[in-house]
């Protein structure tokens, strides 16, 4: 045994300890008697019963989105017997529905029995593309029925099927797949682009390559950020006709040049002083990042900058949007993972890249940045 190892066993052994202790129910009920040891056990017992009502809570927000509950109580207050009859659901089963609503804060109860949207509640409809993605949380959810069998691998998963582009070069997606998905990466990257603008620095920035771009949300929110810029993006063919569209209502066709390819297959376009690539890395496997992040640094020029934005695990502080959330849902998507900060950074680093800085993200479950530099 390693002196590392040895050491490592030494100093668990405490904790061990503390953990079988805590783990008897005579022990539980002794200390529950204490003032903190009470208050201690109660908190536990309460977050413990939170994750395992989890699903039961998501669902309920399910319903009232699919019931459309949320926008007509933007309209007015209403009775369960009102909203019932509406959304076809019998009135004291909407009256359930509407009591959990509001026991997650989502609404309020008012006196006289009705309800109205609770502060949360309204921002849901304010979030662009969230209600989408709490839609599609059902493809996730049914590969995650039995995680079990999603940890062992092996099958066929939902998730895998509603983003296809993802094992593929071009040519393996058809043109309505890929707007469906362009249109649901589009209104989530809108969240995406303001954190990770709020994260970085652009200015002074003359060509901006997003390398799998989609249909170039990211860019079209940067090229309103730095009003000298010109933007290349670079994704597969089937993707430009929708980025195609969307940069001609933006108005904004001719400060941007879109360039269709595969990274796996081709050389990335060059010119750019910046390359972003924004949840691209946690869709791939290691040798795919590898390869991709060193064809950024040939096609960068000296002290070109590499800008990376995705929901980053916590690495060895594990933490709830990354470990949890993105952890089973690129894992259920079936080949790509979350990396931490340090883990993406020790990827550039190996590349050659410099200058590696891991700016604080205001919102993880959004996205986290890593930056660097091409030596000068
Ligand atoms: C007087 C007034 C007006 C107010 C006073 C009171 C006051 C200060 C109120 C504040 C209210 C307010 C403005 C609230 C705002 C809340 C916001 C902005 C909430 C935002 C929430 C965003 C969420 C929960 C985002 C979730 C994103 C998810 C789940 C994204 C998932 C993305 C996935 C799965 C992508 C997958 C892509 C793939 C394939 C893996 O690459
Ligand atoms: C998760 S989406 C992110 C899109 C966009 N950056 C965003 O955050 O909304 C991943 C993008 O990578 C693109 N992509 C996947 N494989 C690719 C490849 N081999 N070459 C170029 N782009 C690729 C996909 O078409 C897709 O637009």
């Amino acid at each position: 045994m390693s002196a590392a190892h040895q050491s490592h066993r030494l100093t668990d052994a405490p904790l061990q300890w503390l953990s079988r202790l805590i783990a008897r129910s005579s022990v539980q009920a002794r200390v529950a008697r204490w003032p903190l040891g009470g208050r201690l056990a109660r908190r536990d017992g309460d977050e413990i019963f939170d994750i395992l009502q989890g699903f039961v809570k998501s669902q309920t927000l399910l319903a009232l989105i699919e019931l459309d509950i949320l926008e007509r109580l933007l309209d007015a207050p209403a009775t369960a017997e009102q909203l019932g009859l509406v959304a076809d659901i019998p009135v004291n089963r909407m009256a359930r529905l509407l009591a959990a609503g509001a026991a997650i804060g989502l609404l309020k109860r008012q006196r006289g029995e009705r309800y109205r949207l609770a502060r949360r509640g309204a921002a849901i409809l304010g979030v662009p593309g969230l209600m989408q993605m709490i839609r599609h949380n059902a493809v996730l959810y049914r590969d995650m029925a039995d995680p079990v069998r999603l940890l062992r691998g092996g099958q066929t998963t939902e998730l895998s099927q509603f983003w296809p582009y993802v094992f593929g070069a071009g040519g393996e997606v058809d043109a309505e797949t890929a707007a469906r998905y362009s249109k649901l990466m589009a209104d989530s990257q809108q969240l995406v682009a303001q954190d990770t603008l709020r994260m970085v620095d652009l200015r002074g920035v003359g060509t901006l390559l997003d390398v799998g771009g989609g249909s170039g949300a990211f860019l079209r929110a940067a090229l309103r950020h730095c009003p000298d810029a010109h933007a290349i993006l670079f994704d597969l063919p089937e993707v430009m006709p929708s980025a195609e569209k969307a940069f001609d209502v933006a108005g904004l066709s001719d400060r941007v040049t879109l360039i269709p390819g595969s990274f796996r297959s081709e050389a990335l376009p060059l010119g750019a002083d910046v390359i972003t690539l924004v949840r691209v890395l946690y869709d791939h496997e290691d040798d795919t990042v590898k390869h991709l992040i060193s064809k950024v640094y040939e096609a960068l020029p000296r002290g070109g900058r590499l800008i990376i934005s995705e929901p980053m695990s916590g690495g060895e502080r594990p933490e709830p949007a990354g470990d949890v959330y993105f952890n089973f849902y690129t894992m259920a998507m079936g080949t790509g993972q979350v990396r931490s900060a340090n883990e993406i950074g020790q990827l550039c680093a190996d590349a050659g890249f410099v200058e590696i800085r891991m700016p604080r993200a205001p919102r993880p479950f959004v996205t986290s940045v890593v930056t660097c530099a091409k030596p000068v």
